[in-house]
Protein backbone atom coordinates (compact mmCIF):
# COMPACT_ATOMS: atom_id res chain seq x y z
CA UNK A 1 0.00 0.00 0.00
CA UNK A 2 1.33 3.43 -0.97
CA UNK A 3 1.96 6.50 1.93
CA UNK A 4 0.97 9.59 0.60
CA UNK A 5 2.42 12.92 1.64
CA UNK A 6 -0.19 15.55 3.44
CA UNK A 7 0.22 17.69 0.14
CA UNK A 8 -0.66 14.94 -2.12
CA UNK A 9 -3.60 13.89 0.15
CA UNK A 10 -4.87 17.44 -0.20
CA UNK A 11 -4.46 17.37 -3.34
CA UNK A 12 -5.96 14.04 -4.02
CA UNK A 13 -8.85 15.99 -2.57
CA UNK A 14 -9.67 18.28 -4.99
CA UNK A 15 -8.91 16.17 -7.50
CA UNK A 16 -11.70 13.46 -6.20
CA UNK A 17 -13.87 16.92 -5.79
CA UNK A 18 -13.78 17.86 -9.64
CA UNK A 19 -13.55 15.02 -11.21
CA UNK A 20 -16.45 13.02 -9.61
CA UNK A 21 -18.65 15.99 -9.50
CA UNK A 22 -18.88 16.74 -5.79
CA UNK A 23 -18.78 18.89 -3.30
CA UNK A 24 -15.95 18.79 -0.57
CA UNK A 25 -18.88 18.64 2.15
CA UNK A 26 -20.18 15.51 0.19
CA UNK A 27 -16.69 14.38 0.18
CA UNK A 28 -16.66 15.00 4.59
CA UNK A 29 -19.91 13.17 4.50
CA UNK A 30 -18.79 10.12 2.77
CA UNK A 31 -15.32 10.08 4.84
CA UNK A 32 -16.84 11.18 8.29
CA UNK A 33 -20.13 8.46 7.10
CA UNK A 34 -17.67 6.00 7.06
CA UNK A 35 -16.29 6.67 10.56
CA UNK A 36 -19.85 6.46 12.05
CA UNK A 37 -19.93 3.28 10.59
CA UNK A 38 -16.93 2.08 12.11
CA UNK A 39 -18.00 2.91 15.50
CA UNK A 40 -21.56 1.73 14.92
CA UNK A 41 -20.14 -1.85 14.27
CA UNK A 42 -18.70 -1.66 17.20
CA UNK A 43 -20.64 -0.22 19.63
CA UNK A 44 -23.72 -1.65 18.36
CA UNK A 45 -26.60 0.45 20.61
CA UNK A 46 -24.22 0.33 23.48
CA UNK A 47 -25.45 3.29 25.87
CA UNK A 48 -21.59 4.86 26.06
CA UNK A 49 -21.02 8.39 27.06
CA UNK A 50 -19.60 10.03 23.65
CA UNK A 51 -17.81 13.14 23.79
CA UNK A 52 -16.61 14.47 20.92
CA UNK A 53 -14.08 17.15 20.79
CA UNK A 54 -13.98 19.29 17.57
CA UNK A 55 -11.07 21.96 16.12
CA UNK A 56 -12.96 24.03 13.79
CA UNK A 57 -10.92 22.96 10.55
CA UNK A 58 -12.39 20.20 8.21
CA UNK A 59 -10.81 17.83 10.70
CA UNK A 60 -13.56 19.41 13.66
CA UNK A 61 -16.01 18.49 10.37
CA UNK A 62 -15.85 15.48 10.29
CA UNK A 63 -16.12 15.24 14.19
CA UNK A 64 -19.29 17.28 13.50
CA UNK A 65 -20.78 14.68 10.59
CA UNK A 66 -20.40 12.13 13.15
CA UNK A 67 -22.01 13.64 15.97
CA UNK A 68 -24.80 14.38 13.79
CA UNK A 69 -25.17 10.43 12.46
CA UNK A 70 -24.64 9.13 15.94
CA UNK A 71 -27.30 11.03 17.53
CA UNK A 72 -29.38 10.11 14.57
CA UNK A 73 -28.82 6.57 15.38
CA UNK A 74 -29.99 7.33 19.26
CA UNK A 75 -26.50 7.43 21.06
CA UNK A 76 -25.91 9.73 23.68
CA UNK A 77 -23.39 12.24 22.54
CA UNK A 78 -21.94 15.20 23.39
CA UNK A 79 -20.30 17.37 21.17
CA UNK A 80 -17.54 20.42 22.13
CA UNK A 81 -16.03 22.78 19.93
CA UNK A 82 -12.17 24.13 20.83
CA UNK A 83 -13.16 27.78 20.09
CA UNK A 84 -9.39 29.04 19.99
CA UNK A 85 -10.08 31.26 16.70
CA UNK A 86 -13.41 32.78 14.86
CA UNK A 87 -12.20 31.11 11.80
CA UNK A 88 -14.29 28.29 10.72
CA UNK A 89 -14.11 25.73 7.66
CA UNK A 90 -16.81 26.14 5.27
CA UNK A 91 -17.81 23.02 5.60
CA UNK A 92 -17.40 23.09 9.49
CA UNK A 93 -19.72 25.84 9.05
CA UNK A 94 -22.39 24.02 7.16
CA UNK A 95 -22.13 21.22 9.90
CA UNK A 96 -22.63 23.18 12.41
CA UNK A 97 -25.57 24.03 11.21
CA UNK A 98 -26.69 20.55 10.37
CA UNK A 99 -26.47 19.81 14.32
CA UNK A 100 -29.07 22.77 14.70
CA UNK A 101 -31.33 21.10 11.88
CA UNK A 102 -31.92 17.96 13.61
CA UNK A 103 -33.22 19.60 16.77
CA UNK A 104 -29.69 18.51 18.86
CA UNK A 105 -28.46 20.25 21.82
CA UNK A 106 -26.21 22.73 20.22
CA UNK A 107 -22.24 21.89 20.71
CA UNK A 108 -20.46 23.68 23.75
CA UNK A 109 -17.66 26.20 22.90
CA UNK A 110 -14.68 25.77 24.59
CA UNK A 111 -12.76 28.91 25.41
CA UNK A 112 -10.52 28.29 28.24
CA UNK A 113 -9.09 25.75 30.86
CA UNK A 114 -12.73 26.42 32.81
CA UNK A 115 -14.69 24.98 30.20
CA UNK A 116 -13.08 21.63 30.23
CA UNK A 117 -15.51 18.85 29.95
CA UNK A 118 -15.46 16.24 32.65
CA UNK A 119 -14.25 13.04 31.34
CA UNK A 120 -14.33 9.69 33.16
CA UNK A 121 -12.62 6.63 32.29
CA UNK A 122 -15.64 5.03 31.22
CA UNK A 123 -16.21 7.58 28.31
CA UNK A 124 -15.56 7.01 24.56
CA UNK A 125 -14.03 10.56 23.20
CA UNK A 126 -13.76 10.92 19.53
CA UNK A 127 -10.63 13.24 18.85
CA UNK A 128 -11.36 15.76 16.24
CA UNK A 129 -9.35 18.59 16.79
CA UNK A 130 -6.60 18.73 14.31
CA UNK A 131 -6.36 16.22 11.22
CA UNK A 132 -3.91 16.60 8.65
CA UNK A 133 -3.54 19.95 8.99
CA UNK A 134 -1.81 20.51 11.82
CA UNK A 135 0.55 23.76 11.01
CA UNK A 136 1.94 24.63 14.29
CA UNK A 137 2.21 22.94 17.56
CA UNK A 138 -0.83 23.25 19.99
CA UNK A 139 -0.30 25.78 22.71
CA UNK A 140 -1.81 27.22 25.73
CA UNK A 141 -5.08 26.41 26.95
CA UNK A 142 -5.66 23.95 23.96
CA UNK A 143 -2.38 22.21 24.73
CA UNK A 144 -3.68 21.78 28.64
CA UNK A 145 -6.81 20.35 26.95
CA UNK A 146 -4.93 17.76 24.90
CA UNK A 147 -2.80 16.89 28.16
CA UNK A 148 -6.63 16.75 29.87
CA UNK A 149 -8.22 14.62 27.31
CA UNK A 150 -4.93 12.24 27.64
CA UNK A 151 -5.15 12.24 31.40
CA UNK A 152 -8.66 11.30 31.82
CA UNK A 153 -8.36 7.42 30.96
CA UNK A 154 -11.25 7.35 28.71
CA UNK A 155 -10.84 5.53 25.18
CA UNK A 156 -9.93 7.87 23.04
CA UNK A 157 -10.59 7.41 18.99
CA UNK A 158 -8.74 9.60 16.98
CA UNK A 159 -10.01 10.87 13.40
CA UNK A 160 -7.43 11.00 10.91
CA UNK A 161 -4.70 12.05 13.01
CA UNK A 162 -4.42 11.83 16.63
CA UNK A 163 -4.47 15.59 17.31
CA UNK A 164 -1.18 17.35 17.74
CA UNK A 165 1.25 14.93 15.50
CA UNK A 166 2.54 16.10 12.37
CA UNK A 167 2.74 14.03 9.87
CA UNK A 168 6.74 15.06 9.54
CA UNK A 169 8.09 15.82 12.73
CA UNK A 170 8.82 13.82 15.98
CA UNK A 171 7.15 15.52 19.04
CA UNK A 172 9.62 16.74 21.82
CA UNK A 173 8.76 15.14 25.15
CA UNK A 174 6.18 17.20 27.02
CA UNK A 175 4.58 18.16 23.79
CA UNK A 176 1.07 18.07 23.34
CA UNK A 177 -0.02 15.10 21.02
CA UNK A 178 -3.46 12.94 21.98
CA UNK A 179 -2.32 9.46 22.72
CA UNK A 180 -5.18 7.86 21.12
CA UNK A 181 -6.12 4.38 21.75
CA UNK A 182 -6.90 3.89 17.86
CA UNK A 183 -7.41 6.34 14.83
CA UNK A 184 -9.16 5.62 12.08
CA UNK A 185 -7.54 7.60 9.34
CA UNK A 186 -8.92 8.45 5.68
CA UNK A 187 -7.23 6.50 2.13
CA UNK A 188 -3.87 5.78 3.39
CA UNK A 189 -1.90 5.19 6.73
CA UNK A 190 0.63 8.13 7.09
CA UNK A 191 4.32 7.32 7.61
CA UNK A 192 4.29 8.58 11.10
CA UNK A 193 2.38 5.28 11.96
CA UNK A 194 5.13 3.31 11.67
CA UNK A 195 8.23 5.21 13.28
CA UNK A 196 8.94 4.78 16.50
CA UNK A 197 8.98 7.95 18.38
CA UNK A 198 5.41 8.51 16.39
CA UNK A 199 3.88 5.53 16.25
CA UNK A 200 2.81 5.28 20.04
CA UNK A 201 0.55 8.10 19.56
CA UNK A 202 -1.78 6.44 17.21
CA UNK A 203 -2.58 3.14 19.03
CA UNK A 204 -4.57 0.45 16.93
CA UNK A 205 -5.49 1.71 13.49
CA UNK A 206 -7.69 1.55 10.35
CA UNK A 207 -7.35 2.96 6.93
CA UNK A 208 -10.88 3.66 5.60
CA UNK A 209 -11.45 3.65 1.67
CA UNK A 210 -12.87 7.17 0.87
CA UNK A 211 -12.64 6.76 -2.68
CA UNK A 212 -10.53 9.20 -3.83
CA UNK A 213 -9.21 9.88 -7.40
CA UNK A 214 -7.65 6.00 -8.26
CA UNK A 215 -5.60 7.79 -11.35
CA UNK A 216 -4.18 10.74 -9.26
CA UNK A 217 -3.08 8.21 -6.13
CA UNK A 218 -1.62 5.50 -8.77
CA UNK A 219 0.07 8.48 -10.08
CA UNK A 220 1.87 9.66 -7.45
CA UNK A 221 4.79 8.83 -6.32
CA UNK A 222 4.77 7.09 -2.76
CA UNK A 223 6.20 8.74 0.07
CA UNK A 224 6.83 5.44 1.16
CA UNK A 225 4.93 2.07 0.13
CA UNK A 226 3.66 -0.46 2.87
CA UNK A 227 4.49 -4.25 2.88
CA UNK A 228 1.47 -6.18 3.63
CA UNK A 229 1.00 -9.87 2.30
CA UNK A 230 -1.07 -8.62 -0.89
CA UNK A 231 2.46 -6.35 -1.96
CA UNK A 232 4.63 -9.47 -0.13
CA UNK A 233 2.92 -12.25 -2.23
CA UNK A 234 3.83 -10.26 -5.65
CA UNK A 235 7.43 -10.87 -4.57
CA UNK A 236 7.40 -14.27 -5.01
CA UNK A 237 8.86 -16.39 -7.25
CA UNK A 238 7.47 -20.15 -7.48
CA UNK A 239 9.47 -22.92 -7.75
CA UNK A 240 9.60 -24.79 -10.93
CA UNK A 241 9.09 -28.35 -10.92
CA UNK A 242 11.60 -29.66 -12.68
CA UNK A 243 14.47 -28.14 -10.77
CA UNK A 244 17.20 -29.03 -8.94
CA UNK A 245 19.32 -27.79 -5.83
CA UNK A 246 21.34 -25.55 -8.32
CA UNK A 247 18.87 -23.51 -9.44
CA UNK A 248 18.09 -22.26 -6.23
CA UNK A 249 21.86 -21.22 -5.34
CA UNK A 250 24.72 -21.80 -2.65
CA UNK A 251 24.46 -19.46 0.21
CA UNK A 252 27.32 -19.18 2.42
CA UNK A 253 27.41 -17.92 5.86
CA UNK A 254 30.42 -16.58 7.42
CA UNK A 255 30.60 -15.69 10.68
CA UNK A 256 31.15 -16.93 14.32
CA UNK A 257 33.59 -17.05 17.25
CA UNK A 258 34.32 -18.55 20.29
CA UNK A 259 31.19 -18.70 22.50
CA UNK A 260 29.19 -17.46 19.49
CA UNK A 261 28.77 -20.30 16.78
CA UNK A 262 25.38 -20.57 17.60
CA UNK A 263 24.60 -16.98 15.37
CA UNK A 264 25.89 -18.92 12.10
CA UNK A 265 23.93 -21.76 12.82
CA UNK A 266 21.19 -19.42 13.17
CA UNK A 267 21.53 -18.12 9.86
CA UNK A 268 22.58 -21.26 8.25
CA UNK A 269 19.63 -22.66 9.13
CA UNK A 270 17.37 -19.90 8.51
CA UNK A 271 19.00 -19.72 4.63
CA UNK A 272 18.08 -23.84 4.49
CA UNK A 273 14.23 -23.19 5.55
CA UNK A 274 13.74 -20.61 3.21
CA UNK A 275 14.81 -22.56 0.32
CA UNK A 276 17.99 -21.82 -0.34
CA UNK A 277 19.87 -25.16 -2.60
CA UNK A 278 23.20 -25.18 -1.02
CA UNK A 279 23.98 -24.15 1.99
CA UNK A 280 27.84 -23.56 3.34
CA UNK A 281 29.41 -22.18 6.77
CA UNK A 282 32.46 -20.38 7.16
CA UNK A 283 33.19 -20.66 10.98
CA UNK A 284 36.55 -20.67 13.05
CA UNK A 285 37.87 -24.14 13.51
CA UNK A 286 36.33 -24.23 17.25
CA UNK A 287 33.00 -24.40 15.07
CA UNK A 288 33.49 -27.30 13.41
CA UNK A 289 31.84 -30.15 15.28
CA UNK A 290 29.23 -28.26 16.95
CA UNK A 291 28.16 -27.02 13.31
CA UNK A 292 27.99 -30.88 11.64
CA UNK A 293 26.58 -32.11 14.49
CA UNK A 294 23.23 -29.47 14.81
CA UNK A 295 22.51 -28.69 11.30
CA UNK A 296 23.20 -32.01 8.77
CA UNK A 297 22.27 -30.35 5.92
CA UNK A 298 24.66 -27.73 5.85
CA UNK A 299 28.28 -27.77 4.70
CA UNK A 300 31.12 -26.49 6.61
CA UNK A 301 34.33 -24.73 6.07
CA UNK A 302 37.10 -23.74 8.38
CA UNK A 303 39.28 -21.04 9.12
CA UNK A 304 42.87 -21.40 10.04
CA UNK A 305 42.19 -19.70 13.08
CA UNK A 306 40.89 -21.73 15.82
CA UNK A 307 38.62 -19.58 18.31
CA UNK A 308 38.25 -16.53 15.05
CA UNK A 309 38.56 -15.78 11.37
CA UNK A 310 41.81 -15.30 10.82
CA UNK A 311 42.05 -16.37 6.85
CA UNK A 312 39.36 -16.30 5.00
CA UNK A 313 39.44 -18.43 2.34
CA UNK A 314 36.90 -21.07 0.25
CA UNK A 315 36.27 -22.46 -3.06
CA UNK A 316 34.20 -22.80 -5.09
CA UNK A 317 32.86 -19.37 -5.19
CA UNK A 318 29.37 -19.39 -3.75
CA UNK A 319 26.35 -17.08 -5.04
CA UNK A 320 25.80 -14.93 -2.35
CA UNK A 321 28.02 -14.17 0.90
CA UNK A 322 26.44 -13.48 4.27
CA UNK A 323 28.88 -11.55 6.80
CA UNK A 324 29.39 -10.97 10.03
CA UNK A 325 27.05 -12.64 12.66
CA UNK A 326 29.13 -13.32 15.83
CA UNK A 327 32.37 -12.60 14.71
CA UNK A 328 33.58 -10.62 16.87
CA UNK A 329 35.86 -7.80 15.52
CA UNK A 330 39.45 -8.69 16.25
CA UNK A 331 42.43 -7.20 14.35
CA UNK A 332 42.88 -10.71 12.39
CA UNK A 333 39.31 -10.59 11.97
CA UNK A 334 38.53 -7.10 10.52
CA UNK A 335 41.31 -7.61 8.22
CA UNK A 336 40.42 -10.78 6.41
CA UNK A 337 37.01 -9.10 6.40
CA UNK A 338 38.72 -6.17 4.66
CA UNK A 339 40.33 -8.41 1.81
CA UNK A 340 37.35 -10.67 1.58
CA UNK A 341 35.69 -7.42 0.73
CA UNK A 342 38.56 -6.35 -1.80
CA UNK A 343 37.45 -9.73 -3.71
CA UNK A 344 33.96 -10.24 -3.29
CA UNK A 345 31.99 -9.07 -6.34
CA UNK A 346 29.12 -9.87 -5.87
CA UNK A 347 26.28 -8.80 -3.96
CA UNK A 348 26.77 -9.79 -0.02
CA UNK A 349 25.08 -9.52 3.06
CA UNK A 350 26.37 -7.89 6.06
CA UNK A 351 25.00 -7.81 9.84
CA UNK A 352 26.30 -7.24 13.04
CA UNK A 353 29.83 -7.76 13.54
CA UNK A 354 30.29 -6.98 10.03
CA UNK A 355 28.36 -3.59 10.30
CA UNK A 356 30.62 -2.57 13.76
CA UNK A 357 33.69 -3.12 11.55
CA UNK A 358 32.08 -0.92 8.52
CA UNK A 359 31.49 2.08 11.43
CA UNK A 360 34.96 1.69 12.99
CA UNK A 361 36.93 1.70 9.70
CA UNK A 362 34.72 3.88 7.52
CA UNK A 363 37.63 3.16 4.84
CA UNK A 364 35.68 0.05 3.65
CA UNK A 365 32.41 1.70 3.15
CA UNK A 366 33.61 2.25 -0.94
CA UNK A 367 34.53 -1.69 -0.65
CA UNK A 368 30.96 -3.39 0.00
CA UNK A 369 29.85 -4.85 -3.62
CA UNK A 370 27.21 -2.53 -4.98
CA UNK A 371 23.47 -3.34 -4.27
CA UNK A 372 24.57 -5.33 -0.70
CA UNK A 373 21.98 -5.64 1.63
CA UNK A 374 23.28 -4.23 5.47
CA UNK A 375 21.11 -5.29 8.19
CA UNK A 376 22.16 -2.76 11.14
CA UNK A 377 19.74 -2.22 14.41
CA UNK A 378 19.31 0.74 15.70
CA UNK A 379 22.69 1.41 17.59
CA UNK A 380 24.29 0.04 14.73
CA UNK A 381 22.66 2.46 12.28
CA UNK A 382 23.91 5.27 14.58
CA UNK A 383 27.37 3.84 14.66
CA UNK A 384 27.34 3.49 10.88
CA UNK A 385 25.37 7.17 10.33
CA UNK A 386 26.53 9.36 12.83
CA UNK A 387 23.85 10.68 15.55
CA UNK A 388 20.33 11.85 14.00
CA UNK A 389 17.59 14.59 14.96
CA UNK A 390 14.81 12.92 15.27
CA UNK A 391 13.32 9.77 12.93
CA UNK A 392 13.03 12.07 9.91
CA UNK A 393 16.60 13.51 9.89
CA UNK A 394 17.52 9.21 10.58
CA UNK A 395 15.32 8.33 7.09
CA UNK A 396 16.86 11.24 4.92
CA UNK A 397 20.83 10.34 6.13
CA UNK A 398 20.32 6.20 5.44
CA UNK A 399 18.34 7.81 2.00
CA UNK A 400 21.66 9.60 1.29
CA UNK A 401 23.82 6.58 2.59
CA UNK A 402 22.29 4.42 0.43
CA UNK A 403 22.56 6.76 -2.67
CA UNK A 404 25.96 7.23 -1.71
CA UNK A 405 27.74 3.67 -1.68
CA UNK A 406 24.99 1.82 -3.71
CA UNK A 407 23.39 -0.38 -1.25
CA UNK A 408 21.12 -1.81 0.63
CA UNK A 409 19.88 -0.65 3.92
CA UNK A 410 17.48 -2.83 6.24
CA UNK A 411 16.90 -0.77 9.85
CA UNK A 412 15.64 -3.22 12.04
CA UNK A 413 12.89 -2.12 14.30
CA UNK A 414 9.45 -2.69 15.42
CA UNK A 415 8.33 -1.92 12.01
CA UNK A 416 11.85 -2.59 9.70
CA UNK A 417 11.96 -0.15 6.87
CA UNK A 418 13.83 -0.90 3.86
CA UNK A 419 16.16 2.01 2.28
CA UNK A 420 16.95 1.76 -0.89
CA UNK A 421 18.06 5.09 -2.32
CA UNK A 422 14.63 7.57 -2.54
CA UNK A 423 12.91 4.76 -1.84
CA UNK A 424 11.36 3.57 1.74
CA UNK A 425 9.40 -0.22 1.76
CA UNK A 426 7.92 -0.53 5.45
CA UNK A 427 7.48 -3.90 7.38
CA UNK A 428 3.96 -4.61 9.00
CA UNK A 429 4.83 -7.62 10.31
CA UNK A 430 6.76 -8.87 13.34
CA UNK A 431 6.08 -8.23 16.96
CA UNK A 432 7.87 -8.21 20.61
CA UNK A 433 8.78 -11.49 21.29
CA UNK A 434 11.01 -10.77 18.04
CA UNK A 435 13.38 -8.51 20.20
CA UNK A 436 15.36 -11.83 21.56
CA UNK A 437 18.71 -12.73 20.99
CA UNK A 438 19.70 -14.61 17.54
CA UNK A 439 16.04 -12.70 15.90
CA UNK A 440 18.96 -10.77 13.43
CA UNK A 441 20.80 -13.50 13.00
CA UNK A 442 17.77 -15.32 11.15
CA UNK A 443 16.99 -12.49 9.03
CA UNK A 444 20.46 -12.11 7.17
CA UNK A 445 19.88 -15.64 6.36
CA UNK A 446 16.62 -14.93 4.72
CA UNK A 447 18.12 -12.43 3.14
CA UNK A 448 20.84 -14.40 1.95
CA UNK A 449 18.81 -16.97 0.77
CA UNK A 450 16.26 -15.02 -1.36
CA UNK A 451 19.28 -13.84 -3.43
CA UNK A 452 21.03 -17.21 -3.74
CA UNK A 453 18.07 -17.78 -5.28
CA UNK A 454 17.99 -14.75 -7.71
CA UNK A 455 15.58 -12.40 -6.11
CA UNK A 456 17.13 -9.21 -6.70
CA UNK A 457 18.62 -7.99 -3.57
CA UNK A 458 16.15 -4.99 -2.71
CA UNK A 459 13.40 -7.36 -3.26
CA UNK A 460 14.94 -9.95 -1.33
CA UNK A 461 15.50 -7.35 1.58
CA UNK A 462 11.99 -6.42 1.61
CA UNK A 463 10.43 -9.91 1.25
CA UNK A 464 12.86 -11.54 3.69
CA UNK A 465 11.56 -8.71 6.12
CA UNK A 466 8.14 -9.72 5.73
CA UNK A 467 8.74 -14.25 5.86
CA UNK A 468 10.70 -13.13 8.83
CA UNK A 469 8.20 -10.78 11.00
CA UNK A 470 5.01 -13.05 9.67
CA UNK A 471 7.07 -16.64 10.88
CA UNK A 472 7.74 -14.26 14.45
CA UNK A 473 3.57 -13.91 14.59
CA UNK A 474 3.10 -17.23 13.77
CA UNK A 475 5.90 -18.43 16.08
CA UNK A 476 4.37 -15.67 18.85
CA UNK A 477 0.75 -17.00 18.18
CA UNK A 478 1.80 -20.69 19.39
CA UNK A 479 4.23 -19.54 22.30
CA UNK A 480 3.31 -15.96 23.25
CA UNK A 481 5.65 -12.55 22.87
CA UNK A 482 7.83 -14.18 25.79
CA UNK A 483 7.84 -17.67 25.33
CA UNK A 484 9.57 -17.54 21.81
CA UNK A 485 13.36 -17.65 20.38
CA UNK A 486 15.35 -16.85 17.67
CA UNK A 487 15.03 -21.05 16.57
CA UNK A 488 10.97 -20.54 16.62
CA UNK A 489 11.31 -18.00 13.92
CA UNK A 490 13.67 -20.04 11.53
CA UNK A 491 10.69 -23.30 12.44
CA UNK A 492 8.18 -21.07 10.79
CA UNK A 493 9.71 -19.70 8.30
CA UNK A 494 7.74 -22.80 5.73
CA UNK A 495 4.22 -21.35 7.61
CA UNK A 496 5.28 -17.54 6.67
CA UNK A 497 5.26 -18.86 2.98
CA UNK A 498 2.34 -21.02 2.99
CA UNK A 499 0.36 -17.82 4.83
CA UNK A 500 0.66 -16.30 1.46
CA UNK A 501 -1.33 -18.15 -0.16
CA UNK A 502 -4.10 -18.97 2.23
CA UNK A 503 -7.15 -18.27 1.12
CA UNK A 504 -5.88 -17.85 -2.33
CA UNK A 505 -7.00 -20.20 -5.01
CA UNK A 506 -3.70 -19.69 -7.14
CA UNK A 507 -1.74 -21.75 -4.31
CA UNK A 508 2.33 -21.79 -3.93
CA UNK A 509 2.28 -23.27 -7.59
N1 LIG B 1 -8.53 14.08 1.70
C1 LIG B 1 -8.84 13.74 2.90
O1 LIG B 1 -8.14 12.94 3.47
C2 LIG B 1 -10.00 14.38 3.56
C3 LIG B 1 -9.82 14.97 4.78
N2 LIG B 1 -10.81 15.51 5.52
C4 LIG B 1 -10.48 15.98 6.84
O2 LIG B 1 -9.84 17.22 6.75
C5 LIG B 1 -8.76 17.26 7.63
C6 LIG B 1 -7.83 18.37 7.28
O3 LIG B 1 -8.57 19.54 7.43
P1 LIG B 1 -7.98 21.01 7.47
O4 LIG B 1 -9.12 21.93 7.56
O5 LIG B 1 -7.06 21.19 6.34
O6 LIG B 1 -7.12 21.04 8.78
P2 LIG B 1 -7.34 20.58 10.29
O7 LIG B 1 -8.75 20.41 10.57
O8 LIG B 1 -6.44 19.46 10.55
O9 LIG B 1 -6.76 21.85 11.05
C7 LIG B 1 -7.64 22.82 11.56
C8 LIG B 1 -7.29 24.25 11.38
O10 LIG B 1 -6.56 24.65 12.50
C9 LIG B 1 -5.47 25.49 12.17
N3 LIG B 1 -4.34 25.06 12.98
C10 LIG B 1 -3.41 24.20 12.64
N4 LIG B 1 -2.56 24.00 13.67
C11 LIG B 1 -3.00 24.75 14.69
C12 LIG B 1 -2.56 24.98 16.03
N5 LIG B 1 -1.53 24.36 16.52
N6 LIG B 1 -3.27 25.80 16.79
C13 LIG B 1 -4.34 26.44 16.32
N7 LIG B 1 -4.80 26.28 15.06
C14 LIG B 1 -4.13 25.45 14.25
C15 LIG B 1 -5.24 25.32 10.70
O11 LIG B 1 -4.98 26.56 10.13
C16 LIG B 1 -6.52 24.65 10.16
O12 LIG B 1 -7.27 25.61 9.50
C17 LIG B 1 -8.23 15.88 7.57
O13 LIG B 1 -7.35 15.55 8.59
C18 LIG B 1 -9.52 15.09 7.60
O14 LIG B 1 -9.95 14.92 8.92
C19 LIG B 1 -12.15 15.61 4.91
O15 LIG B 1 -13.15 15.61 5.81
C20 LIG B 1 -12.39 14.48 3.91
C21 LIG B 1 -11.32 14.37 2.89
K1 LIG C 1 -7.81 14.30 15.14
Amino acid sequence: MKIFTVQQLAEADKVTIEKQGITSEELMERAAGLVFKEIHARLNNESVPIKIICGIGNNGGDGLVVGRLLIEHGYYVSIYVVNFTKERSRDFLSNYNKIKEIGAPWPTLLKGAEDFPELHPKDFVIDAIFGIGLNRPPEGWVADLIHYINASGAFILSIDMPSGLFSTKTPEPGDAVIKANYTLTFQAPKLVYYLPKTAEFVGNYQVLNIGLDYEYLAAAPAEAQLIDKEEAKNLYIPRKNFSHKGDYGHSMIIGGSYGKIGSISLSAKAALRTGAGLVTIYSPECGYEILQSILPEAMVIIDEGEKELKNIQFEPEPDVICFGMGAGISAATVKTFESLLKKTKSPMVIDADGLNMLSNNKGFLKLIPKNSVLTPHPKELERLLGEWKDDFDKLAKAKEFTNKYEVILVIKDAHSITVSGDNLYINNTGNPGMATAGAGDVLAGVITSLISQKYEPLIAAVFATYLHGKAGDIAASKLSYQGMIAGDIVDNIGAAFLDLFKNDDRGME
